[in-house]
Parts: structure tokens; C-alpha cells; sequence
């Protein structure tokens, strides 16, 4: 099974926006960066702006793409479409119940993520 999966770097000044994802879910526990799962004939970005919306119930209007992962967790293979969130009307908060955090991106590697996102806050703590 192979899902394509928008997710966004939401960042205001030197603070990045992340959610801990509930213990029920694929890599439960586990920090993340918000998004979720492309539906069928979905653009990244649609759905991107969906669950950005949806998640943290905020309305993106500034992203570029970052960097694109693919990821085999052998229960599941991920394409990860990860964006820089730049410009957002509203605040960011878990709409989901799920807890939220700002933090800085030094902070970022005493989290603990998906695998997938390795390179991703590698990349980050690199260009901070
Ligand atoms: N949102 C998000 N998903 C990630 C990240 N890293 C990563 O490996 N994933 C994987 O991407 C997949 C899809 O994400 P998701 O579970 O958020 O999808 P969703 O919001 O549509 O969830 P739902 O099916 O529970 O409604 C999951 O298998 C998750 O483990 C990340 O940083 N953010
Ligand atoms: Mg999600």
C-alpha cells in the first residue's frame, strides 16, 4: 500500500509548529509535522491546505515545497510531501485533541519522529 502524504513545516520567526500523534494511529506516539493522507485525485496541495485546516485549523496562504521522502515502514510505504508553511491566517492549534507544541528548530532533536522524518530535521537544524 502506498499513500501520498501532504505535511506542513509551519514556522513563524525561529519557532516550528508540531503535534504528538495519538497512540491509535500509524507511528503513534511519535512527534509529527501536521498533514495527512492525499485523497484519491487529491492534489499534494489541496490536501496540503485541507488538513492543514482541518488539523490545526488554520488557512495557508504562503508554502513551498521542501522536500519529497518516500519511506517504507514494511506495514506501510509513504511518499511524504513535505512544505515549508511560511503564511497562515489563524493560530495553530490541535483541532484534533492532539497535543501541539511551538519550538525552536535546535529543539526539534530531542523529539522524537516518524523515520521518515530523519532527513527532514536534519535538514532543518542544517539551514537554521
Ligand atoms: N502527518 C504526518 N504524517 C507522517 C509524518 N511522518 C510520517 O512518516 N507520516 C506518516 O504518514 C502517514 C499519513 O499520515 P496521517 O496518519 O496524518 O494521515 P491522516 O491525517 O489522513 O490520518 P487518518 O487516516 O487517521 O485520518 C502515516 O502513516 C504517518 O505515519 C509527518 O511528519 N506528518
Ligand atoms: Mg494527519
Amino acid at each position: 500500500m502506498l499513500v501520498r502524504v501532504a505535511a506542513g513545516i509551519i514556522l513563524r520567526g525561529d519557532a516550528v509548529f508540531i503535534a504528538l500523534r495519538k497512540s491509535d494511529q500509524h507511528q503513534g506516539g511519535l512527534w509529527e509535522f501536521p498533514g495527512g493522507k492525499c485523497e484519491p485525485l487529491e492534489s499534494v496541495e489541496v490536501a496540503l491546505a485541507r488538513e492543514l485546516k482541518e488539523e490545526c485549523g488554520i488557512a495557508i496562504t504562503e508554502y513551498s515545497l521542501f522536500k519529497i521522502i518516500a519511506h517504507d515502514y514494511g506495514d506501510k510505504q509513504v511518499e511524504l510531501y513535505f512544505y515549508r508553511v511560511v503564511g497562515f491566517d489563524g493560530d495553530p492549534l490541535g483541532k484534533e485533541g492532539q497535543e501541539v507544541r511551538w519550538v525552536t528548530v535546535e529543539d526539534l532533536m530531542s523529539y522524537d519522529f516518524p523515520a521518515a522524518n530523519k532527513v527532514i530535521v536534519e535538514a532543518l537544524i542544517a539551514q537554521a
